[in-house]
């Protein structure tokens, strides 16, 4: 197989009800190697769920998900993030008494488990990887800064590292660049274009300049359902998905 075109996710006749509302439904959806695919839509569209479903946090109705050809729906969330899937929620869940090195520190998967815990050393590899993952979220000048004086976008990066020391093939994002200044956003942009080199980047996003810059796929969800995708060009000249942002 071309790896280059290698479907890691494949997600086929994906859905879930709650109380007979289905916020997601028939949803098919597959994610290539190295690509960033964004999905988009308006308020209420099921974008979270679908991300919540893929990380195990809400339970499918119907359908499947399958990572690198193996079945993980209805697996743990902790299992999911073993398996290489990590998510970013929109709060940064960053330790702001700890330095931008102790929190990348603490991310290293050597130190998973009361076990982990307990046996964990500072290595040189591990202390090589954390020095490689802050220069690649540009905040190696910033290691021994205390996490809560960073601006928010710094944060907002820190918490991206956190899940790159994890070395997932899957990084999913919801609205990464809410709340940042222009500078900040097409950073982020850059950042996101170079951590899907060497995984795979799902990313929510509301901002569309944003999303033409950074997406390679574009996926419109709208009442739970997928109304189109493709390229940025394709579905943003597209009459229904005009409708539907023109409609709200
Ligand atoms: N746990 C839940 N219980 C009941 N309804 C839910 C639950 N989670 C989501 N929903 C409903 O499912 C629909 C889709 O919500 P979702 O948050 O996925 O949309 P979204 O596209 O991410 O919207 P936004 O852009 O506003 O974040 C909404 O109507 C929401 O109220």
């Amino acid at each position: 197989m071309n790896i280059k075109n290698e479907t890691v996710l494949e997600i086929e006749d994906l859905g879930v009800s709650f109380d007979g509302f289905k916020a997601v439904d028939g949803f098919n959806f597959y994610l290539t190697r190295n690509h960033v695919h964004v999905i988009i839509g308006p308020n209420g569209a099921g974008k979270t769920t679908v991300l919540d479903l893929i990380c195990g946090k809400t339970r499918a109705t119907s359908g499947s998900i399958k990572f690198r050809n193996k079945e993980i729906r209805g697996k743990r969330e902790y299992r999911i993030v073993r398996e290489g899937i990590g998510r970013k929620f929109q709060n940064p869940s960053i330790y702001e008494n700890l330095t931008v090195f102790e929190n990348l520190e603490i991310s290293h998967p050597a130190g998973r488990g009361v076990i982990g815990c307990l046996l964990f050393r500072r290595t040189p590899e591990i202390l090589e990887r954390c020095r490689s993952v802050a220069e690649e979220i540009g905040l190696l000048e910033l290691m021994d800064t205390e996490a809560g004086i960073l601006s928010h976008g710094q944060k907002q990066w820190l918490e991206i590292g956190m899940l790159l020391m994890q070395e997932p093939e899957i990084i999913m994002l919801d609205e990464p660049v809410a709340g940042m200044s222009v500078k900040e956003r097409a950073a982020t942009a850059e950042l996101i274009r170079k951590i899907s080199m060497n995984r795979s980047v799902m990313v929510i996003e509301h901002d569309m300049e944003f999303v033409r810059e950074i997406a390679d796929r574009v996926t419109v969800m709208h009442l739970g359902k997928i109304l189109a995708e493709g390229s940025m060009d394709a579905v943003s000249n597209d009459p229904k998905v005009i409708e539907v942002y023109i409609g709200h």
